[in-house]
Parts: structure tokens; sequence; C-alpha cells
């Protein structure tokens, strides 16, 4: 999203911190109007004590400010005396301030609530979410939003917290000076209010330049992680200087906006700020020529004026700031909400399905949302027990078949069943539950081997753990690992070769307990060709039963297979045994021929 924000936009993302936790905000509201009244009387006791001093310990306690002192001093049964009175301000000021750290407090637990909060909702709904919305938003870009967008969001909360703070006590200090003197506060409100609308229109707003700080940021990321995960491909394609332009510019970009962001902040304090101090000369002198003020209503006066200046300068600085981070606040909510809007079916009425005996596929048409059909009225069946396996040329559909079996996509035409049952029918992770998928590049999960084998069966035991392994060859590269099991994978830990990870995988597919249906998409690509037919057999002659896909390039890896399905441009071109296909003459026999011609 880019662009200015509408005022509606704003409000809204204002409300949604205003209402994040109605309490929590109430309480700091609560906490700030107290702090500010008492800030308020604390301030008013400097007239009867400047009286006080002036008439040598007493003070007539008729009428005006130093009367209401008096009657509530009598009310409370405490004799009006100068030390009362200084007493009475250490209380009201303790008062005040234990209320200042109340809200300050609270104000940082509420926006530490909100960004964990934002944290939780975004990586949920993520976890949620349609594949279909990774390819289209690119994970680096949720990646952003779960970690650093969310975390500038959460600052607009403090932010928010001390601009309410502040404009209570601004509110106090101007009605007590409003109260003293009505039209010299009036006249200086109204000079103030124009330098602030001055200002205000004659800088970029905070909103705009906070939104190119913002989308700059992203664009340091992407190209960092060009720079770091893509650092191979980037060496060996000779493309240092493209990722260092591309990050550079994403950076000075960021400084530029940045240092413009930061001036405008700082012009704006700095203007008002100046209008502040010659309005208070000017007041003095004003207030002394043209108003009848005793001494103690103007040093009230006068202080209310002077604690107001900078909180009024302060308040300007802080809405600009705050403008600059709501890009933070909408931008991580409008991506939860259309992670929402991309869910995967929840848990609904659905069908129990038990045991899975055959699947099939009944012309089945597909397209990704982007392109072209990809998938042309495919029909198959496997049954438990049996090998079912597809060829054909890169990008003819192979993996697509897989993606939609696993209900990652829907087709657009014909149904996927299981025992006749749509598997659309059925509850979605039960579903999953009887796949064990070998995907060509699966994901290591930064953990120890023992986590990422038993990642489908948590109380795998040791027998079980070994016999996968056994299978899947990990036992051929086991005891060269520095602590067996308990090694750590993945980044901090022991890099793995292609090879390594896909035994790994499907050892872990191989203990997933409730499976039924193996698929092996590419699955042992990256082995040799020893290792490949060790694996193979060891499949073969499993005790457990599976119906078993298997997509291949190495076509040695299907010979036994009942039933090969030839792929070509989405639509199976010819289906049956090895040797029925090499009678065949077909595309099978002609791939065949050319992988193994000596
Ligand atoms: N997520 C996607 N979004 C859009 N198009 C896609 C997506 N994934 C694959 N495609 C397109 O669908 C077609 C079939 O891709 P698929 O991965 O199923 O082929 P494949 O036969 O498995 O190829 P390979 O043998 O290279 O793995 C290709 O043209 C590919 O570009």
């Amino acid at each position: 999203m880019t662009g200015d924000i509408s005022n509606t936009e704003k409000l809204a993302a204002l409300r949604e911190i205003l209402t994040y936790r109605p309490l929590l905000m109430g309480s700091i509201l609560t906490l700030g109007v107290v702090a500010a009244l008492l800030e308020g009387i604390g301030l008013s006791f400097l007239i009867p004590i400047i009286e006080m001093i002036q008439s040598g310990g007493t003070a007539s306690a008729e009428g005006g400010v130093v009367g209401a002192f008096a009657r509530v001093y009598a009310t409370l049964g405490v004799p009006f005396t100068l030390e009362s009175v200084v007493a009475g301000v250490v209380v009201v000021m303790g008062v005040r301030y234990a209320s200042g750290f109340g809200v300050m407090w609270l104000g940082q637990a509420l926006r530490t609530y909100y960004e964990g909060d934002l944290k939780r909702r975004a990586f949920d709904s993520a976890l949620g979410a349609r594949i279909a919305y990774f390819n289209r938003s690119g994970s680096d870009e949720i990646l952003n939003a779960i970690v650093t967008q969310s975390k500038y969001a959460g600052r607009s909360v403090s932010w928010f917290v001390k601009l309410l703070e502040r404009a209570l006590l601004a509110g106090m200090y101007g009605a007590i000076a409003l109260y003293l003197a009505p039209v010299l506060t009036l006249v200086t409100g109204v000079v103030l209010a124009a330098v602030a609308v001055g200002i205000r229109y004659g800088l970029e707003s905070g909103y705009s330049v906070g939104d190119r700080v913002t989308e700059a940021n992203e664009r340091i990321q992407q190209a960092a992680q060009a720079g770091t995960q893509g650092i191979r491909e980037v060496k060996l394609f000779g493309v240092t200087d493209e990722v260092r332009r591309d990050f550079r510019e994403a950076v000075d970009t960021f400084v530029g906006a940045t240092v413009r962001l930061r001036r405008n902040e700082a012009a704006v304090n700095n203007v008002y700020q100046f209008a502040s101090a010659i309005s208070i000369f000017v007041l003095i002198y004003l207030a002394v020529t043209f108003t009848s003020m005793n001494l103690g209503m103007l040093g009230v006066f006068l202080f209310a004026m002077f604690r107001l200046a900078p909180i009024l300068s302060m308040l300007n600085h802080r809405v600009y700031q705050l403008e600059g981070n709501l890009p933070h606040v909408v931008r991580t909510n409008e991506f939860i909400e259309d992670l929402q809007r991309n869910q995967e079916p929840a848990n609904g009425d659905f069908e129990d399905i038990g045991e899975v005996n055959e699947v099939a596929f009944r012309d089945v048409s597909f397209s990704y949302p982007t392109g072209e059909r990809v998938l042309d009225s495919v029909s198959f069946s496997v049954s438990k027990g049996e090998f079912v396996a597809f060829v054909g040329q890169s990008g003819a559909g192979k993996s697509t078949v897989v993606s939609l079996l696993s209900r990652m996509y829907l087709p657009d035409e014909g149904e996927i069943v299981a025992d006749g049952c749509p598997i659309s029918d059925i509850d979605l992770k039960e579903w999953r539950s009887k796949l064990a998928i070998v995907r060509q590049d699966p994901y290591v999960f930064d953990d120890t081997l023992w986590y990422n084998l038993t990642v489908g069966n948590r109380s795998a035991s040791r027998e079980e753990v070994a016999r996968a392994c056994d299978i899947a060859e990990v036992n051929e590269f086991l005891d060269s690992l520095p602590d067996g099991f308990d090694t750590q994978l993945g980044e901090e830990g022991v890099r793995l070769s292609g090879g390594q990870k896909q035994r790994i995988a499907l050892a872990r597919a191989l203990l997933k307990e409730d499976a039924e249906i193996l698929v092996l998409d590419e699955a042992t690509s990256d082995l040799d060709s020893v290792t490949e037919e060790r694996v193979q057999a060891g499949i073969e002659s499993m005790d457990r039963e599976y119906a078993v896909i298997t997509i291949a390039h190495q076509l040695s890896t299907i010979r036994n297979a009942d039933q090969i399905n030839t792929i070509e441009n989405g639509h199976i071109a010819e289906k049956g045994s090895h040797d029925a296909l090499l009678d065949n003459e077909g595309t099978y026999a002609d791939l065949y021929s050319r992988q193994y011609s000596d």
C-alpha cells in the first residue's frame, strides 16, 4: 500500500488503538485526568501561599481561590496555616506524580500488549492462509509485517498515550489561565494556534514522509535478504553490483526520508517554542499593564502560561510523530485483514472418513490464479498397495497434481475423491494427516535431527525412527553427525547437502503416523543412483501399505510402478505399465530410450 492515507483511515487507526483494550485505556484516561486535575490544584496552591507570605502567615479566607482553599481545610479539620498549605502541596503533587507514573506504566504495558497481539494475530493468520496468498504476496513481505511493522505499530500506542497525557495537562493549564485572564488567554491561544496551523500546512504531512520511510524499510529488507539468503546465486550470477545498487538506493531513500521527517519534527518543535517564548514576554507586559491581577494570581497565570507553551509545542510535535507512525498501524491491520480473507477453510461439518483405500482424480482441470490452464481433464486413481507414477517434461503439471491432492489449491473443474467422498468435504487437517508428502526441496527446521524426523509423529519410538532412517538411508550419514539424533541442523548448526535433506524428509514422511498415501515428488532427485535405488527398494519392501504416487525424472525409479502416467501440457497423454508403455513406443518409450540408450 502506498500513497497518502485518508482522514477516515487515520481515524480508523486511532479508533483501533483507542478501543484495543477499553479497560486499560479507560484506566490510563482516568489517571491522566486525575494527574491533570491535581496539577491544576497544586498550581493554585501558589495563590494562598503568596498571599500568606505577603501578609505574614495569614490569608483572608473570604471568597475567591483562597476562600475555597480555606473551606476545604475547615471541612478536613486542618488549620489553614502556611505550613499546612505547604504540606497540602506536597500531598497533592505526590498523588499527581503517582498518577503520572501510572499513566506511563500502563501506557507502556498497552503498547507492548498491542504489539504482541498484532504479532500473534499476524502469525496466526499467516499460518492459516492459503498457499496462493504466499505465492502472491511473497514470504518476505509477510515476515516483515510480522516482525517489523508490528513493532512500529506498537510505538503508535505509546505516542498516543503521551499525546493524551499532555493534552489533558494542556487543557488544565488552559482552563486556569482562562479563569484568571480570559481575554489574554484567548488572544495567546489564537496566536499559538495560528503558528501551529502555519507549520502544519507549511510542511509535508508526517504521514506521507513516514510512508516513504516504511516503504524504504521494506526494500532494505528485500535487498538484504537477496544479499544474504541468496548470496550464492548473487555471487555465481555476478549480480553483486545490482544487489548493492538496490540496497543503496533503498538505504538512500530511507536516510533521505528519515532525515526529512526528523528535520520537520525539529522545525515544528523549535518554531513553536520560539513563538511560545515570545508570547510569554508579551503576556507579562500585557498582564502588568492592562489587568488588575494581584501578585498571587499573576504568579499562577504566568506559571500556567509558562508550562502551557512547551506542552503545546510538544503536542504539535507528538501529533506529527503519531501521524508519521500511523502507516504501520494501517498497514499491519490491512495485512491481517487481507490474510484473514484468504484463510483455508476452517473446521466445520465435515465427513468422517476413517481409513482411505482409494484416491481418484475425476476429470480435474486447474489454472493458477495468474495463468493459463495447467491441468486439463486429468483422471487417475490409486489404491492402497498400488504404486502410480507420473513422468513428463518440466512444467508439464506434475507437481500441480500434488498441490491439488494436498488441497493447497482447489480444482476449477472435476473432483478429487477419497473412497468416493470429495476431499473438499473432509476436514482439511484430517485429510492432510492421511498424506505423507516428500518434496524435492524440503524445509529443514532450525532444530535437532530428532525434532525434524519426528515432526509428523512426536511419540515415535527409537526403533520406529531407526527403521525409517534405515529405509531412507539417513543411517548412511548419521554416524558422521557430531551429536547423532541431537545434532542441531539449519542456520546455526550442521549444513546438510541436498541429498541428505531429501533423505531426512523421506524418513519423517515414513514416520507420519496416520498417513495412508505416500507422495514422492522428485523426492530422491539429489541422490546418487546407487543410493536412490537402495531407497526405492527399501520403500517397495516396506510392511506398511501405502497408496504410492511418485513423480520422477529418473525413470529407473518407477520401473515397478503399477501404472505410469505421462503428462504433456497438463493432460495425461498415455498410461500403462513400464512394459506396456515401452511397447506403445510413445513419449515414455522416447524418454526412456534417451535416458538409457547406452
Ligand atoms: N504457484 C504458481 N503460480 C502460478 N503458476 C504456477 C505456480 N506453480 C506452477 N505454476 C505453473 O504451472 C505449470 C506446471 O507447473 P508444475 O510445477 O506443476 O510442473 P512440473 O511438471 O511439476 O514441473 P517440474 O518437473 O519442473 O517440477 C508451469 O507452467 C508453472 O509455471
